[in-house]
């Protein structure tokens, strides 16, 4: 799955899209905010952009001080994009989705981003009672053309046989 891949020990980069977001100017930005005595040993990275986890940072911790955050600014309003990168082999799609299922309802160690990040929503809308409705796309952005891979007609067959379905990119009402 590439639109959300990751870097997990070299670059991996969260941000939210600005343009988007409501009350802006009400809020401080989220790297400006008070850090959790957890991330005390990132005090120097306080004010970048860009944070580097060492290369044996497990999936929890990477999620927690990285991914966690922003999940619960989702909720506030915010509309939020975890967007990671990296050259071929570094470790992106392990990161994002993780190496194993879970296991008696527990996620194993190695349990990537997308599968905790859907955990908390789902655990932040069961804690507040709420009715909700969720959407989920799933898009493959590759060679500059984009494919829709939950494309109905093609669920019935292997991700092998199916032909790629290229979408056309358009845009909204404001360009
Ligand atoms: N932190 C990690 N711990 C253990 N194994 C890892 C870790 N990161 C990556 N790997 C392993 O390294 C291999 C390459 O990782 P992965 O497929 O996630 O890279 P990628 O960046 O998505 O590659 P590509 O860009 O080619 O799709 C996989 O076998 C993966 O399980």
């Amino acid at each position: 799955m590439d639109p959300f891949q990751s870097q997990q020990s070299k670059e991996t980069l969260v941000s939210k899209s600005p343009w988007l977001t409501p009350q802006s100017s009400n809020k401080p930005a989220r790297e400006m905010r008070p850090e959790p005595s957890s991330s005390k040993k990132h005090d120097k990275d306080k004010g970048v952009n860009v944070q580097v986890f060492g290369p044996t940072s497990p999936q929890k911790d990477l999620y927690d001080q990285a991914v966690n955050p922003i999940v619960n600014e989702v909720f506030e309003g915010y509309n939020c994009t975890v967007f990671a990168y990296g050259q071929t082999g570094t470790g992106k799609t392990y990161t994002m989705e993780g190496g194993a299922k879970k296991k008696n309802g527990e996620f194993p160690s190695d349990a990537g981003v997308i599968p905790r990040a859907i955990t908390q929503i789902f655990n932040l809308l069961e804690a507040q009672c709420a009715d909700y409705s969720i959407k989920v796309t799933f898009l493959e952005l590759y060679n500059e053309e984009i494919t829709d891979l939950l494309a109905p007609e093609e669920c019935s067959k292997s991700i092998e046989d199916r032909p790629k379905k290229p979408l056309t990119l358009m845009e909204d009402g404001k360009g």
